[in-house]
């Protein structure tokens, strides 16, 4: 199995306050990963360190064996792309020019490129349901809109790794699924490896083949979710108590969270 993604003892300090600790892990070509865990405990600041913008404190990034210090802004841009949690779109451009600058490890110094990409954007943006849209400038759609944008944007770039944070941030649940969806057979035709960050546990389940939950700066666990979900790491990581079910359809681990107040006859007492 070949290695995408490695990190050796990575660790980074923010302001003087050390927010990941010693992170040693691999990710494997042509997988899906989640990164979940606890608000704050360095999510975004880990993918931000697996993109190459932000250079770790301690330890190393290896992009196919490479340190990610050594690939070159648009070498890089080639082998993984990003999207970007709460970053606005350019809003005075339309949606298709939008995803056209999803193309720019391609181009040369005067925007234009060997080959014609237009298949390749036609193609992301019926994936993403925005042929309607494709006129629309970006200040006049949804959230959920911009969001689909962004991911249509990630999807031309071609690359090889794509990074997503929180990529279901604005979207209704019937839009959640078909982006993860998307994503996935994207993934699956493609070969490439899939990296998320996710706050919806029971999503992650669904659609990472493993899940890194972050704890304290640390790895509290790393594997497939029908091994690590358990009711002792949620209590551990997120303070709740949960029970944990398999879904009907998949087999899939998914957790139903427990009130604290106590429960009579299915009434709240
Ligand atoms: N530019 C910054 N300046 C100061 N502190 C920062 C900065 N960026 C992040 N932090 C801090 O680093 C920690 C990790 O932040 P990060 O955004 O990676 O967490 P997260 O797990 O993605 O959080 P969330 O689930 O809330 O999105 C937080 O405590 C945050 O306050």
């Amino acid at each position: 199995m070949a290695i995408m993604l490695e990190a050796r003892q990575l660790g980074t300090t923010i302001r003087g306050r050390n927010v990941l600790n010693d992170l040693t892990f691999s990710f494997q070509k042509g997988y899906t990963y989640g990164i979940i865990g606890p608000n704050g405990v360095g999510k975004s600041t880990l993918l931000k360190l697996l993109s190459g913008v932000l250079p770790p404190s301690q330890g190393d990034i290896f992009l196919e064996g490479r340190s990610i210090a050594a690939y070159s802004r648009k070498e890089a841009a080639r082998k993984l792309a990003v999207l970007q949690q709460g970053v606005l779109p350019p809003i005075g451009f339309t949606v298709r020019e939008v995803i056209e600058m999803g193309r720019f490890p391609y181009q040369n110094w005067f925007g234009n490129e060997a080959v014609d990409c237009s298949p390749i954007i036609n193609q992301a943006i019926a994936a993403m349901g925005l042929e309607k849209l494709e006129q629309r400038k970006m200040a006049e759609l949804s959230g959920g809109e911009r969001q689909r944008v962004a991911l249509a944007k990630v999807i031309v770039q071609q690359a090889e790794v794509i990074l997503l944070d929180e990529p279901t941030t604005y979207l209704d649940i019937g839009y959640q699924i078909q982006l993860l969806d998307t994503v996935k057979s994207w993934q699956r035709e493609q070969g490439i490896t899939v990296v998320s960050v996710l706050h919806d546990l029971n999503l992650a389940a669904l659609y990472c083949d493993e899940v890194l939950v972050l704890h304290r700066g640390r790895i509290a666990a790393l594997g497939k979710p029908q091994h690590i979900y358990t009711t002792e790491l949620i209590r551990e990581v997120y303070g709740a108590e949960a029970s944990i079910m398999n879904h009907p359809l998949t087999g899939a681990p998914q957790i139903l969270l427990a009130p604290n107040v106590r429960i009579n006859n299915g009434e709240l007492e």
